[in-house]
């Protein structure tokens, strides 16, 4: 493999098509990765209310660990690195539980959340 690069325009026409083609299917996928995170943060925000009005905490450490050894067997059976798929699942849930804090600092203080 050479060590010197070619800039992507300079690339050869069929590889530039074949660069182009999967860069369409990459942007597919992270638009639907946006709405799928915009649906799960819509849930996990009424689970936050849920929370704050009966007073239940924040963080459910129990049931963090069902999802991630869940989400673990279910990487290992796509091919997708676990520890990966677990660290991208504890990035989501500790910024939920941030959310659920806030909520529950605005119930306790009477703001409207
Ligand atoms: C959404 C919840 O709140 C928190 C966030 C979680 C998540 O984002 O999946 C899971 C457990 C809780 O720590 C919940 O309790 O279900």
């Amino acid at each position: 493999m050479s060590t010197s690069n070619t800039a992507p325009g300079d690339a050869d026409p069929a590889v530039r098509e074949e660069l182009a083609r999967l860069r369409d299917s990459i942007d597919n996928i992270d638009a639907a990765v946006v709405h799928m995170l915009a649906e799960r943060f819509k849930c996990t925000q009424q689970v936050g209310r849920l929370k704050a009005l009966h007073r239940l905490p924040p963080a459910d450490p129990g049931r963090e660990a069902r999802q991630i050894a869940r989400l673990r067997a279910l990487a290992e059976d796509a091919r997708l690195d676990p520890a990966f798929a677990e660290k991208f699942l504890n990035f989501i849930i500790a910024e939920v539980i941030r959310h659920h804090e806030r909520i529950a600092d605005d119930t306790v203080n009477g703001a409207t959340p």
